[in-house]
Parts: structure tokens; sequence; C-alpha cells
């Protein structure tokens, strides 16, 4: 997998994009709690994250197994898995697809309430130069797979990989033209939440 820097080159590319937030995950490190409808500063972090992400994006679903009708307040519309079992992002990703009017689709977490503003417009400019399938986001030495853009008509390979038991993205990255494109002047901006220690200390710095 090549990695493209891809600062400075956010006008490249023109293709419109979809943009989901997966927000369909069980939070088992926080206790089941539902993560997206946690609050940061008063507001959920889905909230956080739909504020960062629908300026760069065209077109915006969310993506939840539980509590539809408060994430339908959003104002966005609301997909839910098709594949069961909570087989992981990828089965958000692949909802995602089977919906979006777009002929590329992003996904990222519900749980990183800071992601870059120019995350899409990077990710974009790479598989364009590339000719990629798909790039995601990387920081120094850390993979960031779930923030990832990819094509629409990957549906019948994304299909058939969540149908073989796949779920890992990385796995399934690595069946794909693949580019990682280095946000390591933002490796803040990639700060998640997993546990309820994530969110205090988070709470705290926002202080
Ligand atoms: N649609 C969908 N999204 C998922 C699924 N599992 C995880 N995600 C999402 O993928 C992102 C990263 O998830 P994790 O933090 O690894 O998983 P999580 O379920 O949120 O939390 P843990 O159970 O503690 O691992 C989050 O935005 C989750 O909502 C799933 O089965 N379906």
């Amino acid at each position: 997998m090549k990695v493209a820097t891809g600062a400075g080159q956010q006008a490249v590319g023109s293709e419109r994009m979809t943009a989901v937030i997966l927000a369909g995950g069980l939070g088992r490190r926080m206790g089941r709690v539902d993560k997206g409808l946690q609050l940061l500063d008063g507001k959920p972090l889905v909230q956080w994250v739909l504020e960062r992400l629908a300026p760069q994006a065209d077109e915006v679903l969310l993506n939840a197994n539980q509590n539809t009708e408060r994430y339908e307040t959003f104002g966005y519309p609301v997909i839910g898995d098709q594949i069961g079992g909570f087989a992981g992002p990828l089965a958000g990703l692949h909802a995602a697809l089977t919906r979006a009017t777009h002929p590329l689709v992003a996904a990222v977490p519900c749980d990183s309430p800071f992601l870059p503003t120019d995350l899409l417009a990077r990710l974009r400019a790479a598989i364009t130069l590339a000719g990629a399938d798909v790039a995601t986001a990387r920081t120094f030495d850390q993979a960031q797979p779930v923030f990832c853009l990819c094509r629409r008509d990957l549906l019948p390979q994304l299909t058939a990989f969540l149908a073989a038991g796949g779920c890992q993205p990385t796995l399934w990255y690595q069946t794909l033209a693949a580019i990682e494109v280095a946000f390591d002047d933002q490796a803040d901006a990639f700060r998640n939440i997993n546990t309820e220690d994530d969110l205090t200390s988070l709470r705290r710095l926002s202080q």
C-alpha cells in the first residue's frame, strides 16, 4: 500500500462524494452505550462529527442500528446495516454503498469529534491521482482504516467479502487498489473515544 501525503493537493478531483457517519457499533468498551449519542460539552458526538463532515460532502448519511428516531432528529437520512450480527464498520460502509447517490463514498467513525476539515478533499485527491479504489488515512505509524473513501461500485466486492465472513477493513483493503494518505500534521484530529475515561479526559481538555 502506497503512502501519499496529499497535503496541498486538496483541489485535485471533482467526483461528488457521499459521506456516512458510522454509529452502528455496540460500544462494548463504554458499557454498551450508544456512543454517537454520548455528550461532549453538551453536544452528542455525532453532532460534533456532522459539523466537521457535512461541509465536506455532497450528501450525508447516518448509519445507526439502534435509537433510529433520535438519529433522525439530526436531519439526515438514517440507514441501518443490512448485514446482521454487528459485522463491524464495513457493514455500515456496505449499507452506505447501497444507498449513496454519488460515485465516491466516505466513511468516518462517530467517535472522533475533531476529524480533519480537509479529510475528504485529501482522500479524493489521492484516489484521483493514484487511480485507486480506496483511500484511507494514516497518522505517523498508525493506520486509521475507519476513515476511508472508496468507489461506490465496489459494492459487489464488499458484499462478497462480508458474505465470506470477512470483517476487518484492512483485510478488505488488501484485496483492492488501496492507498494511504498521511495526516501526520493533524494526528490529534483522529483522537477517538473508546472508553468512559477517554470521554472524561476530552471533557476536561475542552473546559
Ligand atoms: N454499522 C456498523 N458500525 C460499526 C459496527 N461496529 C463498529 N462500528 C462503528 O465503527 C466505528 C469504530 O468502532 P469501534 O470503536 O471499533 O467499535 P464500537 O462498537 O463503537 O465500540 P466497541 O464495542 O467498544 O469496540 C464506530 O463508529 C462504530 O460505530 C457494526 O457492526 N456496524
